[in-house]
């Protein structure tokens, strides 16, 4: 545009001078651009993390727990076996896992989440990441880890841990080992998973192949280790063109 068609003042000038009404910050295409930023941050912190397992479990595990030590040493025999550990960075066994892999001098991260009642990341993570949107969390989750150990735990563990089946069954992921670490806290569900779902053909007997169920911390990182030999030599990178 030219003489009478252009704007007085500039472009940069209307953005810096106007302060007009703010409702639009609450609409959903200006959510649109932080999920998106959400996306960029995670793929951005992790694009270069490395084989790495993500370790589930209850935000209310206690210190004093046993599943605490179990957790800690999850997080210990992962790092030493040359994998990042990602948890949901919050309190109990997520904590646990997180303390073990610092202490073992691995890579510790932990993926948190805005919730009415925060607690902000555990202090043991070392690379940590708040997100807002659990979809966006959960995807940082599946596309950066290569296996999960699942500790006891609830609705939040629970969700977790179905999630990355239902990814496997539908194929929308590589296949990925799945640990249940506790044999007398999970064994009820996958019997009930065996004998009612999979007897009433809900699911496929190859659907709870993905499971390990044991109390063997040095079992569930063996798996872990065996499953990333068996994605080859590029395990570590994992670049697959579109
Ligand atoms: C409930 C309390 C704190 C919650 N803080 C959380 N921080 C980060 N991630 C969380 C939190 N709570 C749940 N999660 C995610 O779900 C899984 C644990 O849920 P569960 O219901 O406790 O089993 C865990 O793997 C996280 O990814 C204060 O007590």
């Amino acid at each position: 545009m030219r003489r009478s068609q252009v704007d007085s003042g500039t472009t940069d000038q209307r953005l810096l001078d106007s302060r007009g009404p703010s409702d639009w910050v609450h609409t959903d295409p200006w959510r649109v651009l932080r999920i998106q930023s959400e996306f960029v941050e995670g793929f951005g912190a992790l694009a270069e993390l490395g084989p790495a397992v993500g370790v589930f479990g209850s935000a209310r595990t206690r210190a004093d727990d046993p599943a605490y030590d179990v957790a800690e040493r999850v997080g210990a025999g992962l790092a030493e076996a040359g994998f990042a550990v990602i948890t949901g960075g919050g309190p109990g066994a997520m904590e646990a896992a997180n303390k073990g892999a610092s202490e073992a001098g691995g890579i510790s991260v932990g993926l948190g989440i805005e919730l009415p009642f925060e607690t902000g990341l555990n202090p043991w993570v070392d690379r940590g990441i708040n997100f807002r949107y659990f979809f966006a969390r959960k995807t940082m989750f599946v596309k950066y880890a290569q296996g999960f150990v699942v500790l006891p735990g609830g609705l939040g563990t629970f969700d977790e841990l179905f999630e990355a089946l239902t990814l496997v069954q539908t194929q929308k992921v590589t296949s990925f080992p799945v640990v249940l670490l506790g044999v007398d806290y999970w064994s009820g569900l996958l019997a009930w998973l065996r004998d009612v779902v999979l007897e009433q053909g809900k699911i496929s007997a190859g659907d709870l192949d993905l499971l390990t169920l044991t109390d063997d911390v040095d079992l569930a990182v063996s798996l872990m280790v065996e499953a990333r030999r068996g994605r080859g030599p590029t395990a570590d990178v994992a670049e697959q063109p579109e």
